[in-house]
């Protein structure tokens, strides 16, 4: 125990916050780590394309990852910089197999040596179907296509990444979070939205039709806003899939991007959490559009951070990152999103929200606000330092000179 952390402890329980309970919290907080960071949303089936459906992951860093073992290495990198338990968030394009399945053919056994990997790592796996980089994606139109075949196509791949999450929650002893996304949507102004609507409400009824056990499967549904190609109309917007996720008691899946830039996002948790039962989040940065940048430890995050725990959510809220840099390492990448996370929940924690609130129930928002900005001189950064030293992880110019050693190794991949 540090002397820093000594002090920093008196000085938080003056404010009467258990600072060890407070650090055992988040040790207790997965994170779901998205794999997608780590090759730039390419995936590894054998075809060419992009990653489409209004997503881009723009730059071209030296050091993507262009194979199973070469994404696995990074990300055994990146955990091991990170303080914690956590969980890898595994598309269904990053298949691991030598066989070519199309999307409506995949199977468990294409990301066996995923699970086996997730079993030694001791991480939790989630999964997503990939409803985009495809050519039966190139409409930007998957479930609520107007060709019955397309959507079939697409429904059957969104039955069998079901049933491979399942499996995989069952092999885990983990429940694996099924995210469904769509990129659907229209790049200029449609005359017929409901049929599109009533479209995709019906393909995610058939998907969905199949009950599993949520010790093994949770299904989220994801909204969104506009992409690009699709910026006059997106089909699963929040409105459709609030809806959606209450009367079919799904997960929602609340995108920070995925918003207008004036939108504030924490401020929907603890509104849709009075109908839904479960929440996963994609914390991400938008800047101007949903433009997936490496979170920060900002006024964003540290507001999403403390509404999971002034409204104690945490245990309803599967907490996933969604950010995809091409310009900087994307090992690095990973690790300053996934700790900026983990301090934006630390801080929260670490507030005495008691005493807070007891000020707004009281009116009393002068003491509310010499609360809330004389708190912003606590030494958070002594408790933060304290949780990595407990986890033997580096912090300040050692962790610069360990992120930048390991982007040295993989820069000659190209
Ligand atoms: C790769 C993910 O499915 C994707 O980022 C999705 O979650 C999203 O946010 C699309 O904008
Ligand atoms: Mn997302």
């Amino acid at each position: 125990m540090t002397t820093a952390y000594t002090a920093a402890r008196q000085a938080f329980t003056d404010w009467g916050v258990d600072t060890e309970q407070s650090l055992a919290a988040l040790a207790g907080i997965p994170i779901s780590v998205h794999c997608w960071q780590g090759d730039d949303v390419k995936g590894f089936e054998q075809k060419s394309g992009s990653a489409g459906g209004g997503i881009q992951a723009t730059g071209n860093h030296p050091g993507r990852a262009r194979t199973p073992d070469e994404l696995r290495a990074d990300l055994e990198f990146a955990y091991s910089r990170i303080p914690g338990r956590h969980r890898l968030n595994l598309h269904a394009f990053y298949l691991d197999t030598d066989e070519t399945p199309d999307r409506d053919a995949i199977e468990y056994h294409h990301f066996a040596p995923w699970v086996d990997w997730a079993k030694d790592q001791k991480i939790g796996l989630d999964f997503n179907p990939t409803f985009f980089a495809h050519a039966k994606a190139d409409d930007n139109l998957t479930l609520s296509h107007p060709d019955k075949g397309i959507r079939d196509f697409w429904i059957e791949h969104g039955k069998r990444s079901r049933e491979i999450a399942a499996r995989i929650g069952a092999e885990l002893g983990s429940a694996a979070v099924n995210n469904i996304w769509v990129p659907d949507g229209s790049k200029d102004v449609p005359v017929d939205r409901i049929s599109a609507r009533r479209r995709l409400e019906s393909s995610l009824d058939a998907i969905l039709a199949q009950p599993h056990d949520t010790a093994h499967l949770l299904d989220a549904v994801e909204s969104k806003l506009f992409g690009i190609g699709v910026e006059s109309m997106t089909v699963g917007s929040h409105e459709f899939y609030l809806g959606y996720a209450i009367r079919k008691n799904t997960l929602l899946c609340l995108d920070m991007g995925h918003f207008h830039p004036t939108e504030n996002i924490a401020d929907k948790l603890s509104s849709v959490a009075l109908s839904v039962d479960r929440l996963l989040l994609h914390v991400s940065r938008p800047v101007r559009w949903d433009s997936d940048h490496v979170i920060l430890l900002n006024d964003d995050i540290l507001a999403m951070a403390q509404e999971l725990v002034f409204a104690d959510l945490l245990g309803r809220t599967h907490i996933g990152l969604d950010f995809f840099d091409a310009t900087i390492s994307r090992t690095a990448a990973w690790v300053i999103g996934t700790r900026n996370m983990q301090k934006a929940l630390l801080r929260a924690l670490l507030l005495p929200r008691d005493s807070l609130k007891a000020a707004e129930t009281a009116l009393d928002y002068t003491r509310r606000l010499i609360l809330t900005e004389e708190l912003k001189d606590l030494p958070f950064a002594a408790v933060w330092a304290e949780f990595c030293a407990r986890h033997n992880m580096p912090t300040g110019r050692s962790l610069l000179t360990d992120l930048t050693a390991y982007q040295a190794r993989v820069a000659a991949r190209g």
